[in-house]
């Protein structure tokens, strides 16, 4: 389970009056126990959603406080943390590295005890199950960015962690795309934290957060969060 007990995260940041530069808030305190199998993350433009979210994964870590997954601690067992908790960006391009989808999905196997052909028939496999397979040998750029967000999930999941978190895979997709990936994101078995403006997606899943001004100030059933998010955007009662 990942916790996060009393977390600050501050940063560095320049003052506009030209004076040394000053540590500014970005989120919290946030004290937190993600248990359920589908949590969506919903927020305004910069209310600090994806700082939550790195710091679910070692990505991003805490000022103060601390984030425990499984009870290692992020700050200091990032790697294994790491292992655990697979990361999605928004944009695939963030995360593929290697110029073709069998190479970027090997990539990620490399940890795996596998000799090289295993670890390529895994890849294809891995592929496969994404609607890859005859996509495998292409140039990664001859891909769609519905295809490209795929290779970047099926990278990931290739790494079989625990946790799934993924910061906005679909807002670069147009509708077909999205629906296939939100499709394959509720399939999966692992736990999913999902950070979304799409609040259809959201209603699906079994927890909301609701961060404002790097605050959660809103956390529950589908229903209730999103009618306080909705009252917070618009103005209107809950
Ligand atoms: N390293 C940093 N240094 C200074 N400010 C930062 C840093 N990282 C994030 N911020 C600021 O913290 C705030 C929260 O950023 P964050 O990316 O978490 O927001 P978000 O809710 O994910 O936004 P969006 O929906 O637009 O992606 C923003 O004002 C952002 O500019």
């Amino acid at each position: 389970m990942i916790e996060l007990d009393d977390v600050l995260v501050t940063a560095w940041s320049p003052d506009p009056a030209g004076g040394p530069d000053r540590v500014v808030p970005l989120l919290g305190p946030v004290t937190l126990r993600l248990a359920e199998r589908r949590i969506a993350v919903v927020g305004a433009n910069g209310s600090g959603k994806s700082t939550l979210a790195r710091l679910l994964n070692g990505l991003v870590l805490p000022s103060a406080g601390a984030v425990t997954v499984d009870g290692l601690d992020t700050a200091r067992d990032g790697a294994a943390v790491r292992r655990r908790v697979g990361f999605v960006f928004t944009d695939p391009d963030a995360q593929i590295v290697m110029p073709t989808p069998v190479e970027d999905v090997a990539l990620s196997l490399r940890r795996l005890p596998l000799t090289k052909a295993a670890r390529q028939a895994a890849a294809i496999d891995a592929l496969d199950r994404f609607g890859l397979g005859d996509r495998a040998h292409v140039p990664v750029q001859a891909l769609s960015g519905g295809q490209r967000q795929l290779l970047a999930l099926a990278s990931v999941l290739a790494t079989r962690p625990d946790v799934l978190v993924c910061d906005e895979p679909t807002t670069l997709l147009d509708l077909r795309w999205r629906s296939r990936v939100d499709a394959l994101l509720e399939g999966l078995e692992q736990q999913v934290v999902l950070v979304t403006h799409d609040l259809e997606a959201a209603a699906r899943a079994d927890r909301v957060l609701v961060v404002d001004g790097g605050r959660v100030v809103a956390d529950g059933d589908p229903a209730s969060a999103l009618a306080a998010y909705r009252a917070l955007m618009l103005g209107v009662r809950p």
